[in-house]
């Protein structure tokens, strides 16, 4: 635990700061009038009521209140998580989710009271996971695996999240939190359930880390009397931080035994109504007096709400509006010079935009997923199996040609209905028709035979089919002499090798679907039938 000594520094920084946005903006956490509701405009439900809290830079900083005063709620708003309804937050010297502010980021470490780590991850693979967020080497991750393991007495790092008690995944959270030295560490009850050894070793830690102020601690707890190691408590109640003291301070002060029953006397006070700090704390707080020459001047002035931090009573009107605030001159040593971040928000360019995909956060979750993936694999194998089963379903039902579609055909050069219509193979068949029908029928299409072409048409304009095929009474001779003439072909032979089509086009995809079916087949029998020519005559020379 820290020294008497600097507790008392600390305890002077605080109690002779004089608020300026300046000075909030060199806090590790500084809010401002804070408010914040859940709920309709019709029924708020008020959880922030004008809340005020400021921590320095390397003080461990305990949240106590009952549960339900909204602890988790400010915290929520410090990381990032939440917005507050109105007020100011600068953590860090910034106001959180400001680019460049690196809050949420791996400047601050946040430990939610809800344990949110992947179950499927053993301990190694969850700290290894959080360490490639914040851009830490295998190595890094190793050795802070190794001393998070004994320090918080983990059982095996290959064991699953998922199967470890709920007190040893709190413990694997905050290793999370610890693995990477975060400048902020926000932690939400960290020692619920926790052994008292362990309990004891934690603050110790969270002593030790805040030693050399590079590391700040917001931590919760309800567990009052641990909360006597941290250098400064806030007490929240109702909305408000009754009180934000060391806590040996609050004890003297109040000239009571316990933190506990300081917490009772400034409920009980506030249940009376007397919110105002003299009315409350009249007793226990001093005379201010500004010391020149710490705080600027002009700005102090200027500011309009100069506020007090680390009082007693009132969280909103500690603020001295219009009045001159006045610290006591030994305070000047406490108030040390520090590094104020500018005020301006840093320059977007355009290249920022393309900075948004980090690497290590891209390779971390690659992995996670990866990881995720393998260790579900039915879940896995249902989410890709999915769209490839609904894939081919849809190619089976959508995307193939119509089938079944009516055509009338009159077949002049068949008897019909006394003769069939079949495809007849060699050199002598008299029915090309029927060969170049043939190949229609094999495409699906409906083919009906009738005796006259206005019978025929007749279907095409009642809508039973969708087109009429003429085929002339000298077709396959015609054809013959066509493809034997070539260029010479007859007039007569032209117009006999010719099919007749009536067609019904209201439906374009179908018309020309159809219209492409009976052209192609034309052609393809025109084709086999030159071929099967040059065939049959080479047959007969040689006959
Ligand atoms: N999203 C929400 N919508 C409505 N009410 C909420 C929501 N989140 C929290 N609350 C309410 O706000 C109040 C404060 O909740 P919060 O979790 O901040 O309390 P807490 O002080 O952290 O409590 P505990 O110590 O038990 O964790 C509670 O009454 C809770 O029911």
């Amino acid at each position: 635990m820290e020294g008497p000594s600097d507790l008392e520094m600390k305890r002077k920084q605080l109690k002779n700061q004089m608020s300026t946005v300046q000075t909030r903006r060199q806090q590790a956490v500084c809010v401002r009038r804070a408010y914040k509701k859940y709920g309709s405009k019709n029924s708020p439900y008020i959880i922030l009521d004008g809340l005020n809290m400021t921590v320095p830079k390397g003080t461990i900083y305990g949240l106590l209140g009952a549960s339900g005063c909204g602890k988790t709620t400010l915290l929520n708003c410090i990381v990032g998580r939440k917005r507050l309804n109105s007020g100011e937050i600068w953590v860090l010297g910034g106001t959180p989710g400001s680019r460049g502010s690196g809050v949420p980021g791996p400047r601050v470490g946040y430990m939610p009271q809800e344990v949110a780590l992947n179950g499927e991850f053993t301990i190694r693979e969850t700290l290894k996971y959080f360490g490639w967020l914040a851009d830490l080497k295998d190595k890094e991750i190793e050795e802070k695996l190794v001393f998070l393991m004994d320090f918080l007495m983990l059982p095996d790092a290959d064991r699953q999240v998922k199967n470890l008690s709920g007190g040893q995944q709190r413990r694997v959270s905050l290793a999370a939190t610890l693995v990477h030295d975060p400048e902020l560490l926000i932690l939400d009850e960290p020692t619920v359930g926790v052994d008292p050894l362990l309990r004891a070793n934690i603050w110790k830690h969270l002593v030790k880390i805040t030693k050399n102020g590079g590391t700040t601690v917001i931590i919760t707890t309800h567990y009052i009397d641990e909360a006597r190691q941290a250098h400064l408590i806030g007490l929240m109640r109702g909305g408000y931080l009754l009180a934000e003291e060391s806590p040996e301070r609050l004890i003297s002060q109040f000239n009571a035994q316990s933190l506990e029953d300081v917490f009772l006397k400034l409920s009980v006070v506030q249940n009376m109504g007397k919110r105002r700090r003299s009315s409350i704390a009249q007793g226990v707080t001093e005379t201010i007096t500004v010391p020149t020459g710490v705080v600027n001047e002009g700005a102090a002035i200027d500011d309009e709400i100069c506020e007090i931090s680390g009082e007693f009573g009132d969280n909103v009107s500690i603020a001295s509006r219009g009045r001159r605030v006045s610290i006591s001159p030994d305070s000047v040593d406490a108030v040390a010079p520090m590094e104020i971040p500018s005020d301006d928000e840093p320059v977007v360019k355009c290249t920022d935009y393309l900075k948004i995909v980090k690497m290590n956060h891209m390779k971390a979750l690659v992995w996670k997923n990866f990881l995720w993936m393998w260790r579900n694999i039915p879940i896995m194998s249902f989410i890709i199996g999915l769209p490839v089963v609904q894939t081919i379903i849809f190619c089976l039902s959508i995307g193939h040609e119509p089938k079944g579609l009516s055509l009338s055909v009159v077949n002049n050069e068949i008897d019909y209905p006394y003769e069939k219509c079949e495809f007849l193979p060699g050199c002598n068949s008299s029915r090309l028709s029927c060969n170049y029908l043939s190949f229609l029928q094999n495409n699906s299409l409906n083919l009906k035979y009738y005796n006259t072409t206005e019978e025929a048409i007749n279907t095409v304009e009642n809508g039973q089919t969708w087109a009429t095929l003429v085929i002339p009474a000298n077709f396959s001779d015609a054809l013959r002499s066509r493809v034997n003439s070539g260029r010479a072909a007859k007039a007569w032979d032209l117009e006999s090798s010719t099919v007749y089509v009536h067609q019904d086009k209201s439906n374009e995809n179908i018309g020309t679907f159809i219209q492409r079916i009976y052209t192609i087949h034309y052609n393809r029998s025109l084709r086999i039938l030159f071929c099967l020519v040059n065939i049959c005559q080479e047959l007969e020379g040689f006959q």
